[in-house]
């Protein structure tokens, strides 16, 4: 398992927001919605005739000759994921290898993996802005679908936007053309970010005014259209969902807006007050990492072509006071502080330009998309998980004081 302590989360976070390139699980079982638990087995296998419009090639077998019935069973897919020591893509490859075999899901990033995770299966260097790196691996590996999660955040990406425009378009335009070429099946997630102040801010549709003024969506939005665009006119099987913030209390977020509501546990645990970034009525939508993971996995491996392309996914949404609130219900000692409203931070323009909340009764409809948590079940997890870190590393420091070097010479 990828496992993070907390005062390295936090030194990354920030790390992040100063140097975005410099170095950037959930243990649930999950069960699977309406639509997906009511497929057989060998419909979430790969099946050629119900890929997508676009199959890819049929699987090979090595079977030396041997013509037994397991050399004509259907074998899993083969799924490359992008990014995937960020704040979600540990737990989806995770999740994709418990369904698939650790040996069918090819984790990547840019970034050295912890020692569990590259136990739990393969890993390999990929930097997505190298068209022919990832070619070779899909070839290599011979890859059906990829998860393509490298991406900088808002708030890395609003600090340095041409990194950004490389990053998260260039990327994406190769991991698309290499959908194109070599018939692969792409999931690539936007985001709330996509919308802009003009989109319609409460209860927002899919189909919308959208135009963002941030960097980051900016390029989400331009990934959308241009996976709509492969899968019209050359029949690439491209999904994406809308992401809300994700909080996760296992890994930590890479940059975002919405990182406020992680960061928000580990002060409330670890210190009993927090300065928040955002206004305390900045209403976002949010998620809790499992929901995202499963939603994910509903979506990528539904059988057949959706209506759709690109799908609103929502949970709940709250302001910093309303979680507060529910936070104290647990904590009454915890205190909170906002920005001086004359001097905001930056962040707060990029989350007034979003969404307070979504429509996604299309993902509802179309791939059985419900959640499981809402604020008050995520927030009870979020606090018992942290405290559990810390009881955790409270331990490893009071058996090192009594076992360790300088106990021993005493
Ligand atoms: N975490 C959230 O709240 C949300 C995330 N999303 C989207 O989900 C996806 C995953 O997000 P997170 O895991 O939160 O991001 P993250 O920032 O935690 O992880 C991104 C990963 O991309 C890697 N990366 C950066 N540059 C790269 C390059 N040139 N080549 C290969 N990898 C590179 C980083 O090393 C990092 O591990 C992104 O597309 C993001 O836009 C969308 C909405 C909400
Ligand atoms: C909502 C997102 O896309 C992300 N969490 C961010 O805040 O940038």
């Amino acid at each position: 398992m990828l496992r993070t302590t907390t005062s390295s989360m936090w030194a990354s976070t920030s790390r992040l927001l100063r140097q975005p390139l410099a170095s950037a699980t959930t243990t649930t079982r999950f069960s699977r919605t309406a639509a997906i638990s009511s497929l057989s087995a060998s419909t979430r296998l790969f099946s050629i005739s119900a890929a997508a419009s676009s199959p890819p090639p049929p699987p090979q077998y090595s079977n030396n000759g041997n013509n037994s019935a397991a050399a004509a069973a259907p074998r899993h897919p083969r799924v490359l994921v992008t990014g995937s020591l960020g704040q979600l893509g540990s737990g989806l490859v995770k999740e994709l290898r418990s369904m698939y075999g650790n040996e069918n899901v090819v984790a990547s990033d840019i970034r050295k993996a912890p020692e569990e995770f590259m136990a739990s299966g393969p890993f390999v260097y990929a930097d997505v802005m190298n068209y022919s790196m990832l070619e070779r691996i899909v070839v290599d590996w011979r890859i059906d679908w990829v998860v393509h999660y490298s991406a900088l955040l808002s708030a890395v990406a609003e600090k340095n936007p041409a990194l950004a425009l490389s990053v998260n378009m260039t990327g994406f335009q190769n991991m698309l053309e290499l959908a194109k070429v070599h018939r692969l099946r792409l999931y690539s997630p936007s985001t709330i970010g996509a919308f802009g102040p003009s989109t319609p801010k409460n209860n927002t549709p899919d189909l919308t005014i959208m135009r963002p003024n941030t960097i980051y969506g900016i390029t989400k939005l331009h990934n959308e259209l241009l996976g709509e665009y492969y899968r019209e006119k050359f029949g690439v099987d491209f999904r994406s969902a809308r992401y809300p913030g994700i909080l996760s209390a296992d890994t930590p977020p890479g940059g975002g807006t919405t990182d406020y509501a992680v960061d928000i546990f580990h002060h409330a645990i670890r210190t009993g007050h927090y300065d928040c970034f955002l206004s305390k009525d900045t209403r976002l939508p949010m998620m809790y990492l499992s929901d995202c993971i499963k939603g994910t996995v509903d979506h990528l491996t539904y059988p057949t072509p959706l209506p759709q392309s690109v799908y609103n996914i929502a949970a709940c949404s709250f302001t910093p006071a309303e979680l507060t609130a529910e936070i104290q219900k647990h904590l009454p000692h915890f205190t909170i502080s906002y920005p001086d409203p004359a001097h905001p931070d930056f962040r707060q323009a990029i989350a007034d330009s979003w969404p307070a909340s979504l429509d996604d009764s299309m993902a509802r409809r179309d791939f059985g998309w419900k959640e499981e948590f809402g604020m008050e079940r995520m927030v009870k997890l979020m606090l018992d998980k942290i405290q559990a870190q810390v009881d955790a590393e409270k331990k490893v420091v009071s058996s090192t004081a009594t076992n360790g070097p300088a106990a021993m010479a005493a």
